[in-house]
């Protein structure tokens, strides 16, 4: 129990073994909530470690491997953090991957598998948390993964910019339908984040423009006015406040968080 007597909140983030969905993770932990993790079967010892440094902090963790892109894993995932921690308060839809390929190159096998993970997942996500928000009947924070690809796509990440650009269409659309059970819905849309997903990045695309190692996000951050790479406390900070009742009048909205790349 808080001090106002109250339980503290439940949050849940995807894809949080390593990089942005951990900093959210811990983040929302140091804001005093209770946290549930997941990320794929892979990961399971990373996301061990993550569970154990919020347990350290004194809040309650636990751990859901599951696959997102999966609708009876995600079911079930909703199902055992309101069982284990006793309500869902906070869902943050952040697992995500990308793919790097012109789009002449690129497959309908590797566009379906990126958008089973990057848009069904998150349409996933936001549904079983929004009917586990609206039985318990006291609002909720729902939370996606978008990207500044959202507004401008990346070329050579084709089907991974317009996936995050649906993301924004699917935010908007949750928001309007779920306004009326006190459910705001909005995106975080970071620029260039130094995590694995940009290791990857950087590589695919120094392959594909004939450049060396680390060339390409060099020459990617040249666009960040702020002049540094992204990390994933920048990010994490913005989805404190998502998840906070600071943003109760916020919904719909796909925010910018990116050092100043990409303005609307
Ligand atoms: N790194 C960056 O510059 C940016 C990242 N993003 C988005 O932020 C989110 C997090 O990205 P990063 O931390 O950089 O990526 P990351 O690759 O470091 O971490 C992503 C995590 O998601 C997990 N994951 C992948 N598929 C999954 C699935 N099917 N089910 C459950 N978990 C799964 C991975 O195992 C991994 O732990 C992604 O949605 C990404 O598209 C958006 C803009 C920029
Ligand atoms: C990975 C990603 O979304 C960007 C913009 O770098």
């Amino acid at each position: 129990m808080s001090e106002q007597g109250k339980s503290p909140r439940v949050a849940l983030v995807t894809g949080a073994a390593r990089g942005i969905g951990k900093g959210i993770a811990l983040r929302l932990a140091a804001d005093g909530l209770d946290v549930a993790v997941n990320d794929i079967e892979a990961n399971t010892d990373q996301l061990k470690g993550v569970a154990d440094e919020i347990a350290a902090t004194g809040r309650r963790a636990t751990t859901v491997v599951a696959d997102v892109s999966d609708p009876d894993a995600v079911q079930s995932m909703v199902e055992q953090v309101a069982a284990e921690l006793g309500q869902l308060n906070v869902m943050v839809a952040n697992a995500g991957i990308a793919n790097v390929k012109p789009l002449l190159e690129s497959t309908p096998e590797e566009f379906d598998h990126l958008m089973s993970i990057n848009l069904r997942g998150v349409y996933l996500c936001y549904t079983a948390a929004a009917k586990q928000m609206i039985k318990q009947g006291d609002g909720g924070k729902i939370i996606g993964a978008a990207s500044i690809v959202a507004y401008r796509p990346f070329p050579l990440l084709g089907p991974y910019s317009a996936s995050k650009w649906a993301v924004r269409g699917l935010t908007q659309a949750a928001a309007m339908e779920w306004a009326q059970h006190g459910i705001t819905v909005n995106a975080y849309c970071p620029g260039i984040v130094g995590t694995a997903m940009w290791d990857y990045i950087d590589e695919k695309l120094a392959e594909n423009e004939g450049l060396r190692k680390g060339a390409a996000i060099e020459k990617y951050s040249e666009l960040i006015h702020l002049g540094r790479v992204s990390v994933p406390e920048d990010v994490a900070s913005f989805v404190s406040y998502l998840a906070s009742p600071d943003s109760d009048y916020m919904t719909g909205q796909s925010v910018m968080i990116d050092g100043g790349i990409q303005f609307s």
